[in-house]
């Protein structure tokens, strides 16, 4: 069947089902399963949702102490690869790092190309595991700090901060980070799902579906957003000059990074959730002027373009959370696919159990049926 009608950017087009994520973008409302993102960051963590959205159902107790157990087992990586990232170029951007280091993990995998539904939910369990370890040492090496193994007795929030700063975070701290990785997960059929998906629909194998989805997640119009609004901070520098930045930004028609998305055109419930945080530890540590920066954006934002349905999205003040967890600015984006990856797995898992190869198609628009024309006579 072809129609004529283009949907640029694919917007409204339906091309499967899903039990996994659900989003009424004019409320702004995201449930995983059903359940509201906000009980999800109150109630739950990042090792519980991956299981339920791995499973599209809720973990039974012992079955979240075998599955965090498994991801445990699965947090070391082999030391070629260590290797491999601590001989990446220096000042290469994080995110060119994480793509090679997920390409190249593929190649010490024996079941890699385990297309099976049971070896594609294998794949997924290192996946999740190994991701936080790759972009830690990523990271470590790029600051010229010794790679920090994984330890066995944190949570997976709790092990990534330890292994990125040596040191053991505080309960809070791990806490805080669990939250923001339980709010970025998952987000239904976001490019970077889209394009997972549309590597494993031609029965390809997991690394690839995975090393196409950090490449589209990557890119500014998506999970590079968060590191653009810190990069924004930084250029308005302090809270009394951000009314005119943006107001003249804005006069200039350019975009502001951070606000607006295909799907909501209210607040983003996740933008809700991280800014209570951003506030509390503002105000607890007055560590920085970046959240009285945002509050000033965002109250522009909302004045000038909720006509539009223009509003902050989930990148607005995920930075900000990062920030003062003493993360830099270039890790805020592998740290969303550090989120990310089980919505990854989950979504190429649930894909493919009734697969079909992705194929849309353009309406052509260019000469026909013309003649070949020798070099030495164009
Ligand atoms: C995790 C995520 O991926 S969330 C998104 C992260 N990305 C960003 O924060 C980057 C900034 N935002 C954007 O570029 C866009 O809003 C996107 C890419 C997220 C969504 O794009 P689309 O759905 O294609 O919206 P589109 O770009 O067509 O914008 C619709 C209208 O809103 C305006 N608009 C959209 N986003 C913004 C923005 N960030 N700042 C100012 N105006 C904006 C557009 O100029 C356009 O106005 P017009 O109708 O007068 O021409
Ligand atoms: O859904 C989208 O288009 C972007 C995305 O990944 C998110 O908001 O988390």
């Amino acid at each position: 069947m072809t129609t004529t009608t283009i949907a640029k950017g694919l917007e409204g087009v339906l091309f499967t089902e899903t039990k996994l994520t659900f989003i009424d973008g004019t409320a702004g409302v995201l449930e995983h399963l059903g359940i509201p993102i906000q009980q999800w960051a109150e109630k739950s963590t990042f090792e519980e949702l991956s299981f339920a959205l791995l499973h599209a159902r809720l973990p039974k107790a012992d079955e979240l102490a075998q599955f965090d157990a498994a991801l445990k087992a699965n947090r070391a990586v082999p030391a070629e690869l260590v290797s491999l990232i601590e001989a990446f170029p220096k000042g290469v951007h994080p995110m060119q790092a994480l793509r090679t280091a997920v390409s190249h993990l593929g190649l010490f995998d024996a079941d890699a190309e385990n297309i099976t539904e049971e070896g594609r939910y294998a794949l997924s369990v290192r996946l999740i595991a190994q991701f936080s370890t790759i972009i830690a040492a990523i990271a470590r090496t790029q600051e010229g700090q010794p790679v920090v193994a994984p330890r066995a007795d944190l949570t997976h929030a709790g092990n990534f901060l330890y292994m990125l700063t040596g040191k053991e975070p505080t309960e809070e701290q791990a806490r805080l980070f669990d939250i923001a990785l339980v709010l970025h997960v998952d987000h239904g059929m976001n490019a970077s799902t889209f394009t997972a998906i549309a590597t494993a629909s031609t029965l390809s194998d997991m690394y690839s579906a995975i090393t196409s989805a950090v490449g589209s997640l990557k890119g500014p119009l998506h999970g590079g957003a968060n590191e653009a609004v810190m990069d924004m901070l930084d250029e308005i520098g302090t809270v009394d000059k951000a009314e005119a930045y943006i107001t003249e930004k804005l006069d200039r028609k350019e975009k502001i990074m951070g606000v607006g998305h295909r799907v909501y055109k209210y607040f983003d419930p996740r933008s809700r959730v991280l800014r209570d945080y951003a506030a509390h530890v503002a105000e607890k540590e007055g560590k920085s002027d970046y959240y009285a920066i945002l509050e000033t954006i965002e109250r522009v934002i909302v004045e000038r373009l909720s006509s539009k349905g223009i509003y902050p999205n989930v990148d607005f003040y995920s930075g900000t959370v990062y920030s003062d967890l003493g993360i830099k600015k270039e890790f805020f984006t592998p740290i969303f696919a550090l989120a990310r990856i089980s919505g990854w797995c989950a979504s190429v898992n649930e894909y493919t159990l009734n697969n079909r190869i992705l194929r849309p198609d353009a309406v052509y628009t260019g000469a026909r049926e013309a003649a070949y024309v020798e070099i030495q006579d164009r």
